[in-house]
């Protein structure tokens, strides 16, 4: 049951643009929300906020926060949930240092996060900030699978309003390179468990030695889970960097590297760990007990390697001398020397691949200037995809977004469904030995042999969790009516054994003539041909695609994959309604703190309001909540017609100008609808007020432009300075109360 007290729907409270942007937005929704007594209450799944509440004794009283984390993950258990999720920060070691830090300097007295933990404190400590760390929100809320879609409005829009696109060269140096052995794809064993197999399971490592060290137990798995386990072989990534960084540099193109060390966050950290080893291989031969002294661990970037050097002259310089003879970095910031290597989460993959792609294949260039890239993506499990995106592009030029059809996902994710429920089950093997894992009955479902330094990790997917996104995709293939594409690999383990539940369902059901079954490279070019006949494709996908295509797809074809529905069905008959499919957007608060211009769009909060308040209406027969929504919808509408989403340049409309009028068109679709006078009568003053004061409200905002904007604070921000920047017209200030 969730809490006596929630309201009807709860908005949550992040970080980075969307926090900023719901500073704006969020008084104008409770406002409206109230007129039709439909409660919006928040809950803080911030990093800064989830780093409060986790030492709650190293704080004040009136420092310490709820552990709202915790409350969300039970009300996403019951019917009653309906939540609105903005993107949220998944921290990086660095992001997370960096907020710690923020916080200390205002007062919390947070323990340092321990790189090296030793005594009993600081080993606690750590157990409590990995827990913050990485993807750690999202797994937690997102008890249901994924539904993500262009809505009609949205991708008509797109057509209508083509965004640039760069050109493709034929002849374009740019490509994917992968390991072709010892990856996680070719290491990969799955199994799924009868009921003889089921309960308990510990992973173990059995030393050459035959000692043997328990890695984890208390694992239970029930019938129906299909187990996967596999690991990368350290000596394999090492040998695969070391021929890349050389094949780059020969080629004269940009090197670049393409993970997700904030979802994956076990192991992606330590495979960036090793591309920043190997590119600066010289220093770390030469000096490597330096650096150890000074406290550098490769897997937190070379920003940090390079903060902890700071001032050793000869150190500094053989970093320096080291990046000079390597290829050409693909650049974050070239203004400011920010390098791929910089910062494990400055470059993540779903989002960085489709911009790339979306360029015509070329990156920046430390000369600031665009160039050619060699896309390095170890794993090889879903790199074909973008291997053959890009092969497809070179092939037949650039998709135009004016005529392409649109790419819908359906996506395996429901109760941390493979790699999301990985990080506990992830581990850098400390010896040589044999990884095992053993079920409750005594046999050994998975074994391999692995070295000194290999990443092993295990992912799951339960069955009901499955069938449910089976179920959802047969839902969502009737509604459409168009091609649908389980994206499996039936040579790939964990796919095969997919494939074993999703058969059966399909021939069931009677529909397994409107599926088909591909493998990831081979769904990429026939969804690819589908879209650019101008016609509509359903990728059905597990965890990892559902997160790289609902980038993919959206960034070619709407410019963003910001203005995406957004919906978890959640499998207990809740609704959680993400705002778009991008993150949190650092660069756009980087701009507002310059120049006061917020170019973040809330087009994906807009959607998924709608979504929220029509739930509401269904579920608890809310007849005023179903007149909000629909007028949410025409609102929406209103912000496309009449192009009022934000501008990228200062001095033009931004965010908040979107948010006013957004207001505007609300109110007037209220004012407008008849099945609620109440609401039509409380609504018609407003839209006169806010039309009437338009012009005012609009200089107003604009003023407000061009200067450095004070925050106080940039993960735990001064709620008083954002509101005076985020809510700078009086006028509408009053209208909204
Ligand atoms: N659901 C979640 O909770 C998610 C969280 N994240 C988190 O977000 C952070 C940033 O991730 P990153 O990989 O940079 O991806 P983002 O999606 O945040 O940003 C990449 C780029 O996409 C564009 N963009 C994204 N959202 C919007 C928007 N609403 N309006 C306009 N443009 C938008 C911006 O382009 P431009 O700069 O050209 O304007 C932005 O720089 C990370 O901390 C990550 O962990 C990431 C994905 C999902
Ligand atoms: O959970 C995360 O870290 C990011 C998720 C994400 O990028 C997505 O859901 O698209
Ligand atoms: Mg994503």
């Amino acid at each position: 049951m969730a809490e006596p007290n929630t309201p009807d729907i709860v908005y949550t409270k992040v970080d980075e643009a969307p926090e900023l942007a719901s500073a704006s937005l969020l008084p104008i929704i409770r406002t409206f929300a109230a007129a039709a007594g439909v409660s919006v209450g928040t809950r803080d799944i911030s990093l800064a906020g989830r780093i409060i509440a986790a030492f709650p004794e190293a704080l004040t009283e009136a420092q310490r926060q709820s552990d709202d984390l915790a409350v969300l993950g039970e009300l996403v258990k019951t019917a009653e949930a309906n939540v609105i999720k903005l993107p949220n920060v998944s921290a990086s070691v660095p992001q997370l240092v960096a907020a710690v830090k923020e916080l200390q300097s205002q007062g919390y007295a947070l323990p340092d996060y321990p790189e090296a933990p030793a005594s009993e404190a600081e080993h606690q400590a750590r157990a409590r900030y990995d827990a913050i760390k990485g993807s750690a929100v999202n797994p937690v809320l997102r008890e249901g699978n994924s539904d993500r879609r262009a809505a009609v409005a949205v991708k008509k829009f797109a057509q209508s309003n083509p965004h640039s696109m760069g050109t493709w060269a034929s002849d374009s140096k740019t490509h994917v390179s992968s390991m072709s052995s010892g990856d996680f794809f070719s290491n990969e064993k799955s199994a799924t468990l009868s009921a003889a197999q089921a309960g308990a399971v510990s992973i173990e490592l059995v030393a050459a030695d035959g000692t043997t060290t328990v890695l984890k137990d208390g694992i239970t798995l029930p019938a129906g889970t299909v187990v996967d386990a596999t690991f990368m072989s350290a000596k394999a990534l090492d040998a695969f960097l070391a021929e890349q960084i050389a094949a780059t540099r020969a080629d004269g193109i940009l090197f670049s590297l393409h993970m997700k060390a904030t979802m994956m966050k076990v192991s992606d950290p330590i495979i960036f760990g090793h591309a920043v080893k190997e590119f600066l291989k010289p220093v770390f031969e030469q000096y490597g007990a330096e650096l150890e002294a000074a406290g550098v661990n490769p897997n937190s970037g070379i920003g940090d390697l390079m903060a902890r050097i700071k001032g050793k002259a000869e150190l500094e310089a053989a970093v320096k001398a080291a990046i000079e003879a390597g290829p050409p970095m693909y650049m974050v910031n070239s203004d400011r020397g920010i390098t791929n290597l910089h910062v494990p989460s400055d470059v993540i993959i779903d989002a960085s691949m489709p911009a790339l792609i979306r360029a015509g294949g070329k990156g920046w260039g430390p000369d600031g200037k665009e160039a050619d890239t060699n896309c390095v993506i170890p794993d090889n499990s879903y790199a074909p995809v973008y291997d053959e995106a890009i092969s497809y592009f070179k092939e037949t030029g650039a998709l135009d977004p004016a005529t392409a059809g649109t790419v819908q996902n359906i996506g395996l994710m429901a109760q941390k469904a493979e790699e999301y429920g990985s990080h506990p089950t992830t581990f850098e093997i400390p010896a040589a030995g044999t990884v095992r894992m053993v079920l409750e009955n005594g046999e050994v479902l998975h074994e391999h042999a692995v070295e000194a330094g290999d990443i092993w990790r295990s992912a799951t997917a339960r069955q009901a969790p499955i069938e449910d996104w089976v179920a959802l995709a047969i839902e969502r293939q009737a509604a459409e009516g168009c091609q649908a594409i389980f994206w499996l690999d039936e040579a790939r383990a964990h796919d095969a054994e997919l494939i074993r539940y999703v058969k059966p369902i399909l021939e069931a059901k009677g529909v397994a003539d409107k599926f088909l079954i591909l493998a990831p490279r081979e769904a990429t070019r026939l969804t690819f041909e589908t879209i650019r006949k101008g016609e509509t494709s359903i990728a059905i996908t597990g965890n990892v695609l559902r997160d790289y295509l609902t980038d993919l797809f959206p960034i070619l074809e709407l410019g963003t994959s910001a203005k995406m529905l957004s919906i978890v069905k959640l499998m207990q008959g809740g609704g959680l309604f993400e705002t778009g499919a991008g993150g949190s957007a650092p660069k756009h608060v980087q701009q507002l703190v310059e120049e006061n211009h917020l170019r973040w769009d809330s087009l994906g909060e807009f959607c998924a309001l709608g979504e929220s308040l029509k739930f509401l209406a269904a579920v608890k027969g809310n007849a005023k909540a179903k007149v909000l929504g629909e007028a949410v919808d025409i609102a929406t509408q209103g912000i496309l017609d009449s192009n009022r989403s934000p501008s990228r340049r200062v001095g033009q409309p931004d965010n908040r100008d979107s948010h006013f009028w957004f207001a505007l068109y609300w109110a007037e679709a209220l004012a407008a609808q008849t099945s609620d006078a109440e609401l039509a009568a409380h609504f018609a003053p407003v839209a006169k007020a806010l039309s009437e004061n338009a012009e005012k409200i609009v200089s107003e905002l604009a003023a407000a432009q061009g200067t450095p904007a004070d925050l106080g604070g940039y993960y735990h921000t001064d709620p008083v300075k954002t509101e005076a920047v985020m809510r700078p017209s009086a006028t509408l200030n009053a209208i909204i109360g």
